[in-house]
């Protein structure tokens, strides 16, 4: 049962527990919205957000996907989320502090209650936020085959937690060397299985022009998405994962170039080399176009 890659470039998180965060999530022009259960809800308050979560899925109008993190398959909270949520039917659940033998738990409880809900078996997809425990860490490279999984993601805040840290960053705000390992592992991970890397949060959401910055970035390295949490930074993070014109134009000058050499394996482009590899990315980014 597997599940189409992600193609969201802006995932926006909404606190659960907060309806009119809920409501305006929609209109933010996120590609895909994250009700959440977890970190962002106290816990006095899981079972009110779960209620206000399943009425939120159930008053339809969906704009875009909506999905759910749910809290960590070890936590009481988790059966108790998905037994609320699933009968409501989101487009996907998010599952944090996750490693793969619990995606695959996740695959199995969500097939029984997809069932006991009269729902299409395999509609749910799930992302993984895989670096949220040390052992998860070593089990990045795990996932090709994973039921149902469609992106793969990290989390910078919990990784600090998980290693006893007391701080994620250098002086000049940068993460620190463990986190990169991390975040590129994360990348390295969702390669090797064929699902979509989706790069973690900007936590400083009112400094926009820091997260365009890093959201380029994360498109150079391959990142194909972000999470966002809070609604400023939808339209920056949508323009940094949509190819710009002169990018869009200088691969279709490539593509041309090796359709009209049929039997080369390298030609030369404005006094660049360019071999396989460059076509294979300047057809990836004709690929990512949305008109
Ligand atoms: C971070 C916030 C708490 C800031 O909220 P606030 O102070 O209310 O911001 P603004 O006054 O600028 O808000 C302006 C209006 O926008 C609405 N708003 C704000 N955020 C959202 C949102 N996420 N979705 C929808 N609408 C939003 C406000 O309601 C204002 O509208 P109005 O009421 O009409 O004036 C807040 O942005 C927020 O709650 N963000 C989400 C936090 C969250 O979900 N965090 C969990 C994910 S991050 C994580 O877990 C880390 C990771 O797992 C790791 O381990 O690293
Ligand atoms: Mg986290």
């Amino acid at each position: 049962m597997p599940a189409t890659p992600m193609t969201a470039r802006s995932l926006l998180f909404a606190p659960g527990d907060s309806e009119r965060k809920l409501a305006k999530a929609g209109a933010s022009g996120a590609d895909l919205v994250l009700c959440d259960l977890e970190d962002a809800v106290a816990p006095a308050s899981k079972q009110a957000a779960r209620d206000l979560v399943a009425d939120h899925l159930r008053a339809g109008d969906r704009v875009q996907p909506q999905w759910v993190r749910i809290n960590p398959l070890d936590t009481d909270y988790a059966l108790a989320d998905l037994a609320a949520i699933v009968p409501a039917a989101p487009d996907g659940i998010m599952l944090p502090k996750a490693m793969r033998a619990d995606a695959d738990r996740l695959h199995h409880y969500l097939t029984a209650l997809e069932a006991a809900a009269g729902l299409e078996i395999g509609r749910i997809a799930t992302i993984v936020v895989a670096t949220e425990t040390a052992p998860a860490l070593f089990g990045l490279g795990e996932y090709a085959g994973c039921p149902r999984l469609s992106a793969l993601t990290w989390g910078a805040e919990d990784s600090a937690t998980a290693l006893g840290a007391t701080g994620n960053r250098e002086p000049n705000g940068e993460y620190a060397f463990p986190y990169h390992l991390f975040r590129s592992l994360c990348l390295a991970g969702a390669a090797a299985a064929g699902v979509t890397p989706i790069e973690t949060i900007h936590g400083d959401f009112r400094d926009l022009d820091d997260l365009r910055r890093v959201a380029e970035r994360a498109r150079r390295d391959g990142f194909r998405g972000m999470m966002a949490i809070h609604p400023a930074q939808v339209p920056v993070i949508n323009a940094a994962f949509s190819p710009a014109p002169a990018e869009v134009e200088r691969a279709e000058r490539i593509v041309a170039a090796f359709a009209a050499n049929p039997g080369a394996g390298t030609i030369g482009l404005d006094g660049e080399m360019l071999d396989m590899p460059h076509l294979k990315r300047a057809r990836a980014v004709l690929a990512m176009r949305r008109d």
